[in-house]
């Protein structure tokens, strides 16, 4: 393997002054602990009315010591404070030489009137921009509410995608999500007119485009507002579509720019009042059965619907630590920061969660990593198997996995086909009687997890 090209990926720094001062603060914190838990004592042992409070004393001593259990558990990050430096290779270097592996997306809504439309669908536009190739990228989306105006949602943004993605591809834009990138907050807005390559009058067009794309949206949250969607949120059958735009317009585009979309999967699994849904972990379980079914990609990213992506190299840096030699197998997950954005000017409560990612997230890197926060992170599809990377027989079990899914492929032959099969698998009743949904965690099998964010 070419070692070079892997140079200077995973630099992560211990910051000293943060070291000095968050050791102090351990050392400050566990005198006062300890003479906290001297006075408790000495009054069981040395003070007359011990007896006359003693449960009392017992209750709020029990306590103390849980607390400080705990407050000595989250040290553990804090030993080491580090962060992630700059990645030395240039964004368009941080090609591992291997070919690129595929990556499925799994992006999960279920209420169009809690989570609006136009967000949703702005975090499924972000996922299509990804700098990777469109090949390798599979989009399935979930509508837990099985929603006229979500499916609809997703085909102008399927629609919109073909003016957005190339647009990005062909000027470097690293912003995929079009919200944050027409936001007029942002500041690279000024420098833009500067540029003589035909840049502007692109960009003009594009934002008609966004402009359509969102009058669209608007129309059909009129058209399908009410009564009966509310209904058949709790109440629908599975539904899973490969969303294509029309003929004519797709070769239009095509001839222009000749640049391909992502394979795009609407999943709407069913649903009935009497069966549990098991909320997001549900919705998670049917994608990856049904991915399994059409692309089954060792990758699998997972976004929350309002979580879009930031930074189209992401996939790229993702899949650099997972084909780096240095983590081997064993690695399960990168883990990106769950960043919020427009919290209100004095987050006093750190609504940003920032303490959380880059101080407690980021100091558990080398102690197996950091637990998954539910979105935002590349995950490897094996971990998912609860199978031990240092088990011998993984591999396999492995084997059997791929011969399943091959000799399913055959037996369907096409993407059509397995769209019926996958429709089977989004049942409700799929998981009655079988181990889908057991516990098993990441960590105690063995595997390692990263946190990780780019500082550009
Ligand atoms: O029945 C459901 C309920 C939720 N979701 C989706 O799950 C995601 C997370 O749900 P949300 O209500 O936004 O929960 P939060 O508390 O904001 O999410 C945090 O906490 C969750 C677990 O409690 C994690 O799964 C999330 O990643 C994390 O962001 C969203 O995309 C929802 O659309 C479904 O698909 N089906
Ligand atoms: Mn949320």
């Amino acid at each position: 393997m070419d070692s070079e090209a892997w140079q200077g990926v995973y630099v992560s720094h211990v910051r000293p002054l943060q070291t000095l001062i968050n050791r102090a603060q351990i050392l400050l914190h566990s005198i006062a602990l300890l003479l906290l838990i001297f006075y408790r004592l000495s009054f069981f042992f040395l003070n007359q009315q011990s007896k006359q409070y003693f449960f009392p004393w017992l209750l709020v001593f029990t306590s103390e010591l849980l607390l400080a259990f705990i407050w000595l558990l989250g040290r553990a990050s804090r030993w080491r404070p580090q962060i992630p430096k700059h990645i030395l290779l240039p964004p368009e270097k941080l090609r591992p030489q291997l070919p690129p592996p595929a990556i499925d997306v799994f992006i999960c809504t279920a209420d169009p009137e809690k989570e609006p439309t136009l967000e949703v669908m702005n975090t499924l536009i972000s996922a299509m921009t990804l700098d990777y190739p469109p090949d390798k990228l599979h989009i399935y989306f979930s509508d837990d509410a099985g929603s006229p105006l979500t499916l609809h949602g997703v085909r102008e943004a399927r629609r919109f995608s073909r003016w957005w993605v190339p647009f990005c591809r062909k000027y470097g834009i690293t912003q995929p999500c079009p919200q944050a990138y027409f936001s007029p907050a942002r500041e690279d807005h000024r420098h833009d007119i500067s540029r003589d390559d035909g840049f502007m009058e692109q960009k003009l067009i594009v934002r008609e485009k966004y402009e359509e794309f969102k009058d669209g949206i608007r129309d059909g949250t009129k058209k399908w507002a009410g009564e009966a969607a509310i209904r058949s949120r709790v109440d629908h059958p599975a539904l899973v579509q490969i969303i294509r735009c029309n003929n004519d317009d797709e070769g239009e585009v095509k001839s222009r720019n000749e640049i391909e979309l992502p394979l795009l999967v609407y999943v709407s699994r069913e649903k009935k009042p009497s069966h549990p849904h098991h909320f997001k972990a549900g919705a998670l379980n049917v994608l990856l059965r049904v991915s399994g079914a059409m692309s089954n990609s060792p990758y699998i990213l997972v976004l929350d619907c309002d979580m879009y992506c930031n930074d189209s190299t992401s996939a790229r840096q993702a899949m650099h630590f997972h084909l780096h030699p240095h983590f081997s197998n064993s690695l399960s997950f990168v883990q990106f920061p769950q960043k919020f954005y427009n919290v209100t000017r004095n987050d006093i409560y750190d609504s940003q969660l920032r303490s959380f990612f880059t101080v407690e997230w980021s100091g558990m890197n080398n102690l197996q990593g950091p637990i998954l926060s539910g979105t935002c992170f590349y995950i490897k599809r094996l971990s998912l198997f609860g199978i031990s990377p240092h088990d011998k027989d993984s591999s396999k079990h492995i084997q059997d996995f791929e011969k399943f899914i091959e000799s399913m492929k055959e037996n369907n032959r096409s993407r059509d086909f397995a769209v019926e099969e996958a429709q089977h698998l989004a049942s409700c009743t799929y998981e009655n009687g079988s181990k889908w949904g057991q516990k098993d965690s990441i960590h105690k099998l063995g595997f390692s997890t990263i946190h990780w964010w780019r500082i550009s």
